[in-house]
């Protein structure tokens, strides 16, 4: 699914009233309409009272138009006007007189105004400012959003939260309501993914309102969301007449003393994966321990007993994971820059192989091409220096990916698959993930990915998806706190099957 910039949505409401022949006052009726529905199936007329705070713009138009829908619902409604400025929009002016014409007087509050009472229990809408927010709102703005904030109610945003820009975060905290749910139209925005204004709406969803099928399909974003739609295009399936081989060698390098166990699950995730083969390059410590854990994958051991001091192996990999767990002792360095002089399968680095890159920028110029590098934000931060914002950083990972011609995944809660101009978002995955060595088992599931024929984006997007797909699938027996490393991996399998699962239908009674 793509996520469009202000502008795109502007040009496609404009496109989509020129082809339908439409009003822009009938797009913003579908829009309230579809709100309406929304809030309709769930209070079934209950009469909890609902405080509708509209702006002067088109966001506001939403919230009018929604007021009257209400209004003729029977639903307990009081409408204010959040007046901030005297340019009032077209179908903002036409909502305002139809909810007139309806006997409902909103009351409009300004600089000095008294600010209502709500409940506890009450709902906010909140369709102060919607994409067309353009600077900082006013301290009474603020003062209002802040009103809303301690009341406690159920707050639903109208688009977007208000205060939010669609191309950088606010200035201050305050300045932005905070939704408990959005309705956004026709497709998710930017914000709502990144940790830095994700936070202001805990959920949200998406309200198709018609806009123009074939301008949303040409048209070219920027950002891409990722989920099974995406994914399962990409899928190889297993052939009858294939063996071992068919599916890869896959490489794993790492592990230091008292790091052995990244490897350990880098290696387990990589053959839950899927891969042919796998063989593991450690310090000899690892030998033991990895043999006696893990049947399944060969190991190869460096001359050093405690740490990697140089690599070395008698096959031609499929694709070679290295950094886990490896440390950055001057021999390891060493080995791993002899390493990249000479290697050209395709890579995955992670860990300390990118703390390694990041010391060592000389190495980038040896990356094979569409190398994938696995940063959590500190080895990004390493990698491409610090950053403003969000924004700016996302802008600095695209130049860093097309300079050096590499895939990042940006690791987070929507990790991020950064390829030259596009960023791929995640959708899977949850807070349970944020537990030791769940990027170890990420590294090796991408790797095995690789090693069986998927080309490296395919293999990021695809083994990102999987990976918190997996994570989603264990938490159903661990709970968020128990989740481990290894729980995601016992659950690759889950999530290969639940790519092809049918969604349940819901049940219809047959008549007798
Ligand atoms: N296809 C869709 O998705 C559809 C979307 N629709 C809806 O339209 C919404 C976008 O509407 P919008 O363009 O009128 O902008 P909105 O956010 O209401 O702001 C209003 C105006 O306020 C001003 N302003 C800005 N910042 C300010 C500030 N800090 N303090 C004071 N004033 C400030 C600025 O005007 P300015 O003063 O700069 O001239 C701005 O134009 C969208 O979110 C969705 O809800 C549907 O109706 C139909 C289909
Ligand atoms: N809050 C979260 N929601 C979803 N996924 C998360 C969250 N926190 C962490 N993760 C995922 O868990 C993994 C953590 O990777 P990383 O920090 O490298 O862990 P480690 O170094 O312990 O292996 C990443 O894939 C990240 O996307
Ligand atoms: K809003």
């Amino acid at each position: 699914m793509k996520l469009f910039s202000a502008e795109q949505i502007y040009a496609a409401d404009k496109f989509t009233i020129q082809k339908q022949k439409i009003g822009s006052d009938e797009l913003m009726e579908r829009a309230a309409v579809q709100i309406f529905n929304w809030l309709h199936t769930r209070m079934q007329g209950a009469q909890v009272k609902i405080h509708l705070f509209c702006g002067i713009g088109n966001n506001g138009g939403d919230g009018i138009a929604l007021a009257r829908h209400l209004q003729e619902h029977g639903y307990n409604i009081a409408v204010y006007v959040v007046n901030y400025s005297k340019t009032r929009s077209k179908d903002f002016l036409i909502n305002l007189e139809r909810l007139k014409d309806r006997k409902i007087w909103p009351e409009f509050l300004d600089s000095d105004c008294e600010l209502p009472e709500i409940g506890k229990d009450d709902v906010i809408v909140d369709a102060i400012f919607g994409i067309g927010l353009n600077r900082n709102p006013e301290k009474w703005v603020v003062n209002l959003m802040k009103h809303l904030d301690v009341s406690q109610a159920f707050v639903l945003s109208v688009d977007i939260p208000s205060g939010l820009f669609m191309n950088k975060p606010p200035d201050n905290e305050d300045f932005v309501v905070k939704a408990n749910h959005t309705l956004s139209f026709q497709a998710p925005k930017l914000v709502f993914f990144l940790p830095q204004t994700g936070r202001f709406t805990d959920t949200w969803e998406v309200l198709d309102i018609g806009l123009d099928t074939e301008y949303l399909a040409t048209t070219k974003s920027e950002f891409e969301l990722i989920g099974k739609n995406e994914v399962l295009p990409l899928y190889l399936p297993r052939k009858k007449f294939s063996h071992k081989g068919t599916y890869g060698h896959s490489l794993l390098i790492g592990g230091s003393l008292g790091k052995m166990g990244a490897v350990h699950l880098s290696a387990k995730a990589c053959l839950y994966a899927g891969s042919g083969l796998v063989t593991a390059y450690v310090p000899q410590c690892g030998t033991l321990p990895l043999q006696t854990n893990i049947p399944e994958v060969m190991v190869a051991t460096d001359t050093n007993e405690t740490q990697i001091s140089k690599i070395e192996h008698h096959f031609e990999p499929s694709a070679i994971g290295i950094g886990i767990g490896m440390g950055t002792h001057d021999k390891t360095i060493k080995a791993f820059s002899g390493f990249m002089e000479n290697n050209k399968v395709p890579l995955v680095i992670d860990a300390d192989g990118l703390n390694i890159l990041s010391q060592n920028k000389e190495l980038l110029k040896k990356l094979p091409a569409q190398t994938i590098l696995t940063p959590h934000p500190k080895e990004l931060e390493r990698l491409i220096g610090k950053w403003k914002d969000d924004f700016e950083k996302l802008k600095k990972v695209k130049a860093f990916s097309k300079k050096w011609d590499c895939i990042i995944i940006i690791k987070g809660a929507h990790t991020i698959i950064v390829h030259e101009r596009m960023g791929y978002i995640n959708t899977t995955g949850n807070p349970g993930m944020a537990t030791a060595g769940s990027g170890d088992v990420l590294t090796g599931i991408i790797t095995g990915l690789i090693a069986q024929g998927y080309i490296p984006l395919h293999a990021a997007m695809f083994g990102v998806y999987l990976h918190g797909r997996a994570g989603d699938m264990a938490i159903e027996k661990t709970g968020y706190q128990s989740l481990t490393a290894t729980r995601i991996i016992e659950a690759i399998g889950k999530a290969y099957i639940d790519l092809f699962a049918v969604p349940e239908q819901p049940q219809v009674q047959e008549e007798k």
